[in-house]
């Protein structure tokens, strides 16, 4: 059974006295900034000037410049896009990040893939949270808080793990369970999660049966009812007491066809599909893609992003939900609904 640590096991007062920079004010970025915060440690947020920093700074957080809090900090957490790291470190970051620092990712790829080769005396760990950053936030506020991964690439103090432990108490993750990994497994497992199964798998399963309903003479209100809105539903049911708890809760017709049709949509083909875009992960066919994508200025990220965001499901949805005040929408530095542009 592989170690799961739990509030209990872990000494966060290694990480007292330390200055945390978490660089970035995104999703992860406002999470870890103020779960830290008020965890009782003692935070700089580094971001540019703009709407990130003054959203720092109406929360309360001390804010600088990327260099600045690279220079302030003992522990420095890089939270901005992946796409962006390798530059923003290189110009602001690497000059200040002397013996014994420690530099923090919460995503392994781009010391996995190479694009971030740090120097051999500092610490360079990850604290991956396996949840949204806006969640990450949400349940450390209720209490409660997300699993997280963390890895230790580099020991240059002989403390690494201890302060990785340390700081993932610190957001919340060590209330749900922390467990230890490499850098390879944490980025290749997560970008195959986040493609096949939660956003990727997850958003295509849903347009396929909205289209479907729609394209039958169904109406598109009723669509997103049944193929969105309710998914919800079943997958905190999932989430709460795995496939068997949901299927307690769904009646018994549901349940056989659940057991009938539902392979038949997902099948060996699609699994063996599945293995292809891992296959593609592991051997960094995907990251080199992604790193050309961005270098081109993104034209098929905003081509997709712009069928994405206007797609029917889309449209129906937001009137529907703004019928429903209780489903609010996230509130956040980041994220509003852009239908082009880098971010
Ligand atoms: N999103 C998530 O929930 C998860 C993310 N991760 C990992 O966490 C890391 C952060 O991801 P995420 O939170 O999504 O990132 P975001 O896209 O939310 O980061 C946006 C932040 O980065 C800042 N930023 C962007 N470019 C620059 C720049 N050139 N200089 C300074 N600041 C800049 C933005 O500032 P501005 O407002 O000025 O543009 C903003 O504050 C990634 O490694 C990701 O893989 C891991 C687990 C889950
Ligand atoms: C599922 C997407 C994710 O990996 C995450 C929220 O964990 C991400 O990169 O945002
Ligand atoms: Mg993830
Ligand atoms: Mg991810």
């Amino acid at each position: 059974m592989t170690k799961m640590y739990y509030n209990g096991d872990i000494n966060e007062a290694v990480l007292q006295g330390k200055k945390i920079a978490v660089i970035g004010y995104g999703s992860q970025g406002h999470a870890h900034a103020q779960n830290l915060k008020e965890s009782g440690f003692d935070v700089v947020v580094g971001v540019r000037a703009g709407k990130s920093f003054d959203q720092a700074v109406e929360d309360g957080l001390q804010a600088a410049s990327v260099k600045e809090a690279a220079e302030l900090a003992d522990v420095v957490m890089i939270l901005l896009p992946d796409e962006r790291q390798k530059a923003v470190y290189e110009a602001e970051i690497k000059p200040y990040l002397t013996a014994g620092k420690a530099l923090v990712f919460a995503h392994g790829f781009n010391i996995h893939f190479d694009q971030i080769v740090p120097p051999a005396d500092v610490d360079v760990f990850l604290v991956a949270p396996k949840g949204p950053g806006h969640l990450v936030r949400r349940t450390y506020e209720s209490g409660a808080g997300v699993p997280a991964l963390f890895a230790v690439y580099q020991d240059a103090t002989g403390q690494a793990k201890d302060v990785a432990l340390a700081y993932a108490k610190a957001i919340g993750s060590a209330r749900a369970g922390v467990l230890e990994t490499t850098f390879k497994e944490e980025t290749e497992t997560d970008l195959f999660g986040e493609q096949a199964v939660l956003c990727g798998g997850l958003t295509a399963l849903v347009k396929a049966g909205f289209e479907t309903l729609v394209e039958a003479g169904y109406q598109p209100e009723l669509a997103y009812f049944e193929t969105m809105h309710e998914l919800k539903l079943i997958v905190d049911l999932m989430y709460e007491g795995g496939m068997t708890g949901m299927r307690y809760s769904i009646s018994d017709t549901a349940e056989w066809g659940d057991f009938v049709s539902g392979p038949r949509v997902v099948d060996a083909a699609t699994k063996e599909r599945m293995k292809d875009i891992l296959t593609d992960i592991q051997q960094g066919k995907f990251a080199k893609e992604w790193i050309q994508e961005n270098e081109n200025d993104r034209p098929n990220y905003r081509r997709i992003k712009e069928d994405e965001t206007t797609h029917q499901i889309e449209e129906v949805g937001a009137k529907l939900r703004e019928m429903m005040p209780f489903v609010q929408a996230t509130k956040s530095p980041k994220k509003e609904v852009v239908a082009s542009g880098t971010n």
